[in-house]
């Protein structure tokens, strides 16, 4: 069973591998790991002159066999074997930073390296999160090791060592600022397009009735503690059957997204304009009165056939909208029931108006063009 959501998305991405969140997916790993290949070859092979320089030919020597492994990393990151090129920089850089720590000693710094690739190991989700938190582990305590038994080996590198050190901590420390900030991105961007889509109608862009389900459930449970009054309508676009049978569904599809548009724009920035389902839509309007809604959605209503225009429809498009004001003590059932059966009013009275419970008896705000 998949609890998480990420299992949920994960499957998804691995059943539908043509789905643009797998394909971004692999091109992100691809960016990052391309990357880390390109700056890891380029890095190892200063440390060949470097360690030529230093005459210590088994790490010269290594490190040419490191710039080997770190390109042959590319092959693999083609390949989408982000695992694989995962695995031989994480080997690569233990070996690496064992033996320029044993030669040299834990103060030449290159245990530093195991840190920036703990954090791409964990960061980036390229193995199951066990095993990438394994192998983390695994660099810091390695990195907890080499900086404890190895003391300096070479007594007379200790002139280069402060500027060794400076370097390596520099080298380090850069690429794990570098994937900390790449992986926030990447989290940040990933969380705004899944909340984008769980919140969002495809069609009209506007929010969806999940969304507006759990901002009503919010509203209503503020209310216990919080006087502030909040207007709920619901709106439904009259005789709209007759658009989609006349002139098809496309265009029936047409006039629902340029109707949204005009609904969302007629609200403030604060009111939140939801798709409820079909051709219906729900506002839920806080911190406002009644009085002071009414009048606004009766202009809106007023004005939308002239403001809604579809090719090859004369017909005014208009809707009709039933709106109240939550009680102290109502229910959200109730209080829809009640916005519900005033909607339901206003059709029966002849559609294209906002029938509301502003005053005793129900006043009905009949349009002067109806
Ligand atoms: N094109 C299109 N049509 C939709 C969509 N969702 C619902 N509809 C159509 O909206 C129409 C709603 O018809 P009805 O419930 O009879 O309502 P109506 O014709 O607007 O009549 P009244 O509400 O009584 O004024 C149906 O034809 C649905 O197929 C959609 O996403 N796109």
């Amino acid at each position: 069973m998949l609890g998480h959501p990420s299992a949920a998305l994960w499957k998804i991405m691995k059943t539908h591998p043509a789905s643009t969140s797998f394909a971004n997916n692999l091109k992100q790993k691809a960016f990052i790991f391309n990357t880390a290949s390109v700056i890891g070859a380029l890095i190892h092979a200063l440390f060949i002159v470097l360690f030529s320089y230093l005459e210590q030919p088994i790490l010269a020597w290594f490190n040419v066999l490191s710039v080997f492994l770190w390109l042959s990393t590319l092959w693999s990151n083609k390949h989408h074997q982000h695992g694989l090129s995962a695995a031989i920089m994480c080997g690569e850089i233990i070996v690496h930073a064992f033996l320029a720590t044993k030669l040299l000693g834990a103060e030449a710094g290159f245990q530093y390296y195991l840190w920036p690739m703990a954090l791409l190991i964990v960061a980036v989700p390229v193995l199951p999160v066990v095993s990438s938190t394994i192998l983390g582990i695994l660099n810091m305590l390695a990195f907890g090791v080499f900086s404890v038994l190895f003391k300096v080996q070479l007594p007379e590198l200790i002139p280069h060592y402060q500027a060794l050190y400076i370097f390596n901590i520099t080298f380090a420390s850069i690429p794990f600022i570098l994937i900390a900030a790449i992986a926030r991105c990447l989290f940040e961007n990933q969380f705004l397009k899944i909340s984008q889509l769980a919140e969002h109608d495809e069609l009209t862009q506007l929010f969806n009735r999940r969304f507006a389900q759990r901002m009503l459930q919010y509203y209503f449970s503020r209310q216990k503690f919080n006087t502030t009054p909040f207007c709920i309508a619901l709106v439904d676009v009259d005789n709209f059957k007759q658009i989609n049978d006349e002139l098809g569904h496309d265009a029936g599809d047409e006039a629902l997204v340029k109707i949204a548009q005009y609904l969302s724009n007629s609200l403030r920035e604060s009111d939140i304009c939801s798709r409820w389902g079909g051709e219906e839509f729900l506002f839920i309007l806080p911190n406002t009165h009644i009085e002071s809604i009414q009048k606004r959605l009766e202009d809106m209503c007023a004005k939308m056939p002239e403001a809604v225009q579809i090719p090859n429809w004369d017909a005014p498009i208009s809707c009709s909208i039933g709106l109240v004001q939550a009680k102290q003590g109502e229910s959200l059932e109730e209080t829809f029931k009640r916005t519900d059966g005033l909607l339901y009013q206003a059709k029966n009275n002849g559609r294209h108006q906002v029938v509301s419970d502003h005053s005793k008896d129900s006043v009905k705000a009949k349009m002067s063009y109806c």
